[in-house]
């Protein structure tokens, strides 16, 4: 579903340089040190950023020249995903339609995904009326209804508690495997995703050092780097 072969890209002095594997379906974890460039990873993938060598293929389509609207992926950030003067159901509908003209039809897909991440009924509020994590469900209820197959998570759990990011990680994994979604996750806790099935990708100094399963880096890290990073 995805594959970055021998990608390169540099900001300046650094230089980095990617190749992937990720198949239709797969859960893949990218971890690594603050500035390893895993948000990049991302970024060239929903098309923010453009290689400069390389090329990406995604469902089987060279996305080259593809801007990030017309590629089939959806990405979630940890913050800034939503207008705060535009209500819940708005603010979902926007994956639907930018302009806010929303079909019957469209008005109950809207509904349909608010009710799938438990946020049935609070169509009519505004973002400052949710907490943090209701405005990342919100959030997560827009990247549905844009019905791409492959969601790119930039740390969108973050700021939120254990707790509340434990539910978060469930409900994606839940929503994997409901659509048969492509999930990448960028997270600083490899070990929250402990209980799922999935890849884990580590990311150093601008390239892809080692991969593995989630389980495989938990019970024994294969790189004195990786167990450096998990402590
Ligand atoms: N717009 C930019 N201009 C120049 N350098 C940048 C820019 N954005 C990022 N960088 C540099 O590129 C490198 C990779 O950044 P990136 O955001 O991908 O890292 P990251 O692994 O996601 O880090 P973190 O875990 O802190 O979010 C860093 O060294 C960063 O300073």
């Amino acid at each position: 579903m995805i594959a970055l072969e021998d990608v390169t890209f540099r900001y300046e002095d650094m230089v980095m340089r990617f190749a992937l594997a990720i198949g239709a379906g797969e859960l893949a974890v990218v971890f690594g040190p603050s500035g390893a460039g895993k948000t990049t990873l991302l970024n060239l993938i929903a098309g923010f950023d453009r290689p400069d060598g390389g090329r990406i293929v995604i469902d089987g389509r060279d996305m080259a020249g593809v801007p990030p609207a017309e590629r089939p992926v959806t990405t979630l950030f940890q913050d800034h995903n939503l207008f705060a003067h535009l209500s819940v159901e708005q603010n979902v509908g926007l994956g639907i339609h930018p302009g806010l003209k929303l079909s019957a039809g469209d008005r109950e897909r809207v509904a349909a995904a608010l009710e799938e991440v438990g946020l049935g009924g609070f169509g009519k509020r505004l973002p400052n009326q949710l907490s943090g994590g209701e405005r990342q469900r919100v959030a997560l209820a827009r990247s549905i209804v844009r019905d791409r197959p492959v969601l790119l998570l930039d740390e969108p759990f973050a700021a939120l508690g254990p707790a509340q990011r434990g539910r978060m990680t469930a409900l994606v994994e839940r929503l994997r495997t409901d659509r048969g979604l492509t999930v990448m996750m960028v997270s600083h806790q490899l070990e929250e995703a402990r209980e799922l099935t999935g890849r884990a990708v580590f990311v150093q100094d601008g390239t892809i050092l080692c991969e593995g399963t989630i389980r495989e880096f938990l019970a024994a890290p294969p790189l004195p780097e990786i167990a450096d990073y998990l402590g």
